[in-house]
């Protein structure tokens, strides 16, 4: 596998990197100069320009490095391989210990590789995607937030926190690179199905802008992970001594808008032409914020919307996987466990594409959904109904109001049980076998609460108890399931991971000022017509994740293409909103792809 990976890589580095930054190379295998401003020491304990043991002689006597590093130049090729074999040995030494540890010792290795050489980090990280994905992203990355005071080294990403009031639009001048392209802010209040994990959180925009470089080709230089401390209401967290963050309840009501508010007018007032993804904001802020700055400023919350289009994709595939013509969407009956910022992003938009589909009104599309919350399905006869959910609750006369999920899916008999509740195991033996009830030929079970423990049933027992013929896609990634009929159960790993990268590049490249409904629509609508109908039939709904640059090249086309539709196309850089307008689907696939960073060792070139 290593080996596989190390033979690819000279050819992957002359045809994948085209562009360095905005610096173009000369010819496709030599990579333009990069500008670094610094020299000695200072450039060794730069992430961002340390090559290690890498720097030829030449450069280490330009940039006075002669002395500081043993004498043998080691080539990228060499440092990458040492690092994998340093990582299969620690997997080799860690056999038989508990998954926690392993995974924890495996984030560590890579951490490190992070915050001493970024170009081999973003390296190693794309070519063994599958393997380091689930470490750096979910599910281990809710272990390093959980655990983040005590990981914690060295700082990544900004901090403003509710004392930083007034002062920030200066803060952000503090942060050292000249431009920022993506941004991932949190608040720390819904850390996956973790809860509120105040500013341990930073962990999880952290790891989603490893993400955007591994798979949008975002550059490294140009990423900047925020977390915005307005406290926390974690009483362990608050008695905690080695708590980082506040020490002080989470602000509320306007306190709290205020706070989100100058932060956004600081960044924008600094970086004019940045995408800003909310993520893991609890629902009434997500919701909030996401009505406040959706016209105003280049955002959207990936939570709200990443994953609807993620979960539109999956639905539309388990009607394929049935057999079955598209436009049998509408008749799809659709169970949704959780009704937060995740579960009602996704059910307005599969109810918004059945109105669509089927040429009726939104509130008549609502008839095959059936929502379930902490206290049971959702009906009008619920007191104190949260105007959210209004438009899908049940007339009580069909299922009782706070019917249990056993209950509503054997009245129902649903071809869809979607789970976004972020309660571990709520997806019972009872309830799977519940769903063999189904009216669907290809019933399809969808655990997509993060991470592993809080997904609402394993990939093993949805195949055991609902049936060896379903479709099956959880949020966090599980092996596939050997079945007693001597096939595969596939397990799709529904997760936003494969709409966000292409969303925020696409909308960067596009230089549109706001993220559009249509734009949104096209990613998901990409993603859903990705898979072959072959693959799609034996259950695999969404790509591997080994294709996601290719994925996401596609999606951010289909995004740019979506603006250009729009209307609200501003150009990027050299390219103006009229190229961007005539380039045909091909061609804008072609110049996304052109734009993604690669990870090779550029000349340093020192300037004052
Ligand atoms: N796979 C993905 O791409 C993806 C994307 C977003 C969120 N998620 C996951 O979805 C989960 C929920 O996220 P969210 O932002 O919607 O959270 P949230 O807190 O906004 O909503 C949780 C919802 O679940 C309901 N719930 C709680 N306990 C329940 C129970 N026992 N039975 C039924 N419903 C119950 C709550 O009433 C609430 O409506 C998290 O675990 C998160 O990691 C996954
Ligand atoms: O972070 C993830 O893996 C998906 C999603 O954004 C979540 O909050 O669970
Ligand atoms: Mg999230």
């Amino acid at each position: 596998m290593m080996w596989r990976n190390i033979a690819g890589f000279s050819k992957a580095a002359a045809a994948a990197a085209r562009t360095h930054g905005s610096r173009r190379y000369l010819s496709s295998a030599i990579p333009g100069p990069c500008i670094v401003h610094k020299r000695g020491a200072d450039i060794l304990h730069d992430p961002w320009f340390n090559k290690d043991t890498g720097f030829p002689l030449t450069e280490r006597d330009r940039l006075g490095l002669r002395g500081l590093l043993p004498p043998r130049v080691i080539s990228f090729e060499q440092q990458y391989a040492r690092f994998i074999e340093s990582f299969r040995s620690l997997e080799r030494n860690t056999q038989g210990q508990p998954d926690n540890v392993v995974s924890l010792a495996k984030w560590r290795i890579l951490n490190r590789l992070h915050d001493r050489n970024e170009t081999l980090y973003y390296r190693v990280l794309i070519d063994n995607i599958k393997d380091f994905a689930p470490i750096i992203y979910t599910p281990t990355v809710g272990l390093v937030c959980q655990n983040y005071s005590g990981l914690y080294r060295r700082p990544r990403g900004m901090y403003f926190s509710a004392k930083d009031k007034g002062e920030m639009m200066s803060m952000i001048y503090n942060w050292p690179a000249h431009q920022v392209d993506m941004i991932v802010i949190t608040d720390g209040s819904r850390i996956l199905g973790l809860g509120d994990l105040g500013v341990q959180g930073i962990g999880i925009p952290i790891g989603k802008l490893d993400m955007y470089v591994a798979a949008a080709g975002i550059n490294p230089q140009r990423v900047l992970p925020i977390m915005l401390d307005v406290g926390t209401n974690n009483q362990k967290l608050l008695q905690n001594p080695l708590y980082l963050g506040l020490r002080q309840p989470r602000l509320e009501g306007e306190e709290y808008l205020e706070i989100v508010d100058e932060f956004m007018e600081a960044a924008f007032t600094r970086w004019p032409k940045a995408v800003v993804q909310f993520e893991d904001f609890q629902a009434k802020w997500a919701f909030e914020t996401l009505d406040r700055y959706r016209k105003k400023f280049c955002m959207f919350n990936d939570d709200v919307q990443g994953t609807a289009g993620v979960a539109l994709a999956g639905l539309l595939g388990t009607v394929r996987a049935q057999g079955r013509p598209l436009s049998d969407f509408v008749n799809q009956k659709i169970v949704v466990v959780g009704a937060g910022s995740a579960g009602l992003g996704v059910t307005k938009t599969a109810v918004q594409a059945v109105a669509r589909m089927a040429g009726i009104s939104f509130a008549e599309a609502t008839k095959n959904f059936y929502l379930i919350d902490k206290d049971g399905l959702v009906t009008t006869e619920r007191s104190k109904l949260d105007p959210a959910v209004v438009p899908f609750a049940k007339n009580p006369a069909e299922i009782r109001e706070g019917a249990s999920i056993v209950e509503v899916v054997k009245t129902v008999r649903p071809h869809v049980l979607l789970g976004l509740s972020g309660v571990g195991g709520i997806f019972t033996e009872e309830v799977l076998k519940a769903m063999r009830e189904s009216d669907s030929c290809k019933p399809a079970i969808f655990a997509m609460s993060n991470p592993t423990l809080n997904a609402e049933c394993t990939a093993a027992d949805a195949f055991k108890h609902a049936g060896e013929n379903i479709v099956f896609g959880s949020g966090s990634p599980f092996e596939n399931v050997q079945l007693e009929n001597g096939s595969v159960g596939h397990v799709n790993q529904a997760n936003n991971m494969y709409l966000f990268p292409g969303i925020g590049l696409g909308t960067l490249l596009s230089g549109a000022r706001i993220v559009t409904d249509g734009m949104l629509l096209a990613a998901a609508e990409c993603l859903a017509s990705y898979m072959t109908d072959e693959e799609v039939q034996k259950g695999i709904l969404y790509p591997s994740i080994n294709n996601i640059r290719h994925i996401t090249a596609e999606v951010g086309a289909a995004v740019l293409r979506a603006a250009v539709t729009d209307d609200i196309v501003e150009g990027h850089g050299d390219v103006g909103p009229r190229d961007l307008s005539h380039m045909s689907k091909e061609e804008t696939v072609d110049y996304i792809t052109r734009n993604m960073w690669f990870p090779i060792y550029s000349p340093l070139v020192h300037e004052k």
